[in-house]
């Protein structure tokens, strides 16, 4: 999988920029405040449908201007390009995938499978539940077809369920929706198991080889006990469902514990230290979609250098060029590159203006 070409308008401080990133490590120097960390957002923007900077991305439209359109060519494999499109206007966003309106960010997920490493990665281990199931779901999504078709089919039965117990409807009418949600339960958790079984299958290596430790222990927690099924849990909660206004237990409730030497990782290591362990599961995600589904995800890296001192940096830059797919990665200048990320192509980024350096830049 490899973006060709990016074209932006009215994104952010680029008033129209086109570039063509090279096939393995992409850099992007600049200094503060310049736009590299843009660069990427627009990068994920077209992969994910959203920005990973704010709950919607009205923000990224240019000062004094309406919309702003993020273009994007990508070419996998021997297969034919693809054209991606986002647009923001007053109106919300905008998808097409060649050329075709597409209603929902998902084909442009499916089309155009993306990670980011950035400064907030340590919110996987240190926050709520919410940024661990992102992470389980990416992964399971792009890797267990029957995922999404279950996990669609719950959650829409699950605002109905909740719906009824909001409005105070009598329980048949509540637990009318039970037998829906068990069946597609079933399906994500299982889909969610066995991806977390490949998780843990090459974390300890991954880990042991960026942080000198390899006893990483990650528990599956699917939204309810575990000594139950959840046809039971869903009975046994209902008065208290009742009582609440809404669903308390399920797979929409899962969590990850994720600890290191038997001590879970958030009070276990440093800042530093927890970037590199979270690296380390991304990049174990990106490996694990490439060996179950031939596809390389493309790396988004933002300031690869904040917080890490020469070992963990190195280290963590090797791996990151081990994976040999497409990747970005934002420096303040190219003297802080790591050797291992040597560039096949360098792009500069000043005042809304890039230029290109490397083999064929344009
Ligand atoms: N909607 C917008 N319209 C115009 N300019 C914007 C908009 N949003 C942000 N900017 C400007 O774009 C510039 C780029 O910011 P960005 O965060 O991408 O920089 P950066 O190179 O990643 O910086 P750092 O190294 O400090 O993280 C900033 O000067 C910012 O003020």
């Amino acid at each position: 999988m490899q973006l060709t070409r990016l074209r932006l308008t009215d994104f952010r401080c680029f008033e129209a920029l086109e570039i063509n990133p090279g096939p393995g490590v992409n850099v992007i120097t600049g200094d503060n405040a310049s736009g590299k960390t843009s660069l990427l957002e627009a990068l994920y923007i077209l992969g994910r449908g959203q920005s990973f900077r704010h709950a919607t991305a009205r923000p990224a439209v240019r000062e004094g201007q309406t919309a702003f359109t993020v273009h994007g060519l990508i070419r996998s494999g021997e297969q034919r390009s693809r054209q991606l499109a986002v647009q923001r206007d007053r109106r919300g966003m905008h998808y097409r995938c060649d050329g075709n309106p597409s209603t929902t960010r998902l084909d442009l997920v499916n089309a155009f499978p993306l990670q980011l490493i950035d400064p907030n990665l340590h919110r996987l281990l240190e926050q709520g539940p919410r940024y661990r199931r992102h992470f389980l779901d990416w992964g399971v999504f792009h890797v267990e077809q029957a995922f999404f078709p279950a996990w669609h089919r719950y959650r829409r039965a699950l605002r109905q369920r909740n719906r009824a117990l909001k409005a105070r409807w009598a329980k048949k009418d509540v637990i009318a929706w039970d037998a829906e949600l068990v069946h597609n339960a079933e399906i994500v958790d299982a889909c969610r198991r066995a991806y977390i079984e490949d998780i843990r299958r090459y974390m300890p290596a991954q880990a042991e080889r960026l942080l000198g430790e390899a006893t990483i222990a990650i528990d599956y927690e699917p939204g309810w006990r575990h000594d139950e099924g959840f046809g039971a849990a869903l009975a046994a909660g209902l008065d208290q469902d009742q009582r609440m206004g809404f669903t308390q237990r399920g797979p929409h409730r899962a969590d990850l514990r994720i600890s290191v030497a038997e001590t879970t990782a958030r009070d276990w290591v440093s800042r530093g230290q927890q970037k590199v362990l979270t690296a380390a599961l991304l990049i174990v995600q990106a490996r694990l979609l490439h060996l179950r589904r031939g596809v390389q995800p493309i790396l988004l890296v933002d300031d690869l250098a904040a917080e890490l001192g020469p070992q963990y940096r190195d280290g963590l830059a090797a791996e990151i060029a081990a994976l040999g797919g497409q990747c970005f990665v934002t420096f303040l200048e190219a003297a802080l590159v790591p050797a291992a990320l040597t560039p096949r192509r360098l792009f500069h980024v000043e005042q809304g203006r890039v230029t290109a350096h490397g083999d064929d830049a344009c």
